[in-house]
């Protein structure tokens, strides 16, 4: 069954609706963003949630001590490292007893070079954007990425959608998808019938 993460959560109510509506993980920003929060706040939406449902802690470029502390302040079962962190940081967070999903904004196919070097527990894939790290709404080119088709621990990102969530998972055949600016009115506000969409979309 197909992994679907609602990202950007910054409120009990859409957490919980995401959940209802079936997301198998939900993802905090802990870094620059309008969808940012603080680790209080990401506990207190934890906490509101069932523990079946994986709770991701999204930090770009922060240290492994600071990524392990927050995780264990805001209660968080997975971290998302969307930054330029490198091979030895992943596995340092690792080995602190933190899964790690590590983010790879696909500019180019010289952005994919390196990804073997992560021993990371999923390889997110999302777009490029010089005016933010994520959360863009903007797609990839996927034909850049083709190779990592069918790969186990994907998770495919970047301007995906309830309309064209399906096309991503039959390009890809991935383990999981991730979504989160076009399933909100607002920065960190989500809609919940897009998120149900999504999902439906997604699962179907
Ligand atoms: O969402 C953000 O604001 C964000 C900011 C900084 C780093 C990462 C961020 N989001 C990470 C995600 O996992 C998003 O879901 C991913 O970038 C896809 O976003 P979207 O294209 O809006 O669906």
């Amino acid at each position: 069954m197909m992994m679907v993460k609602v990202c950007g959560m910054t409120n009990v109510a859409d957490a919980r609706a995401a959940a209802d509506a079936g997301a198998d993980a939900v993802g905090f920003i802990f870094a620059e963003s309008p969808r940012k929060i603080g680790s209080e706040e990401a506990r207190r939406i934890s906490i509101a949630l069932p523990e079946n449902v994986l709770k991701v802690g999204v930090f770009v470029n922060a240290p492994p001590e600071e990524v392990l502390r927050v995780a264990a302040e805001a209660g968080l079962d997975m971290a998302q490292l969307h930054g330029d962190e490198t091979p030895e940081t992943v596995a340092a967070v690792r080995a602190g007893g933190l899964p790690v999903m590590k983010a790879v904004r696909v500019r180019n196919a010289e952005a994919l070079a390196g990804v073997e070097r992560f021993d990371a527990d999923l390889l997110l894939l999302d777009a490029y954007s010089e005016e933010a790290r994520g959360g863009t709404g903007k797609r990839f080119d996927w034909g850049v990425a083709k190779s990592l088709k069918g790969r186990g621990n994907i998770v495919v990102s970047g301007g995906l959608a309830p309309e064209n969530v399906r096309e991503a998972i039959d390009f890809f055949e991935p383990y999981g998808v991730d979504a989160s600016s076009s399933l909100e009115d607002a920065p960190g506000k989500k809609n919940e019938e897009s998120v149900r969409r999504f999902i439906v979309a997604a699962k179907g």
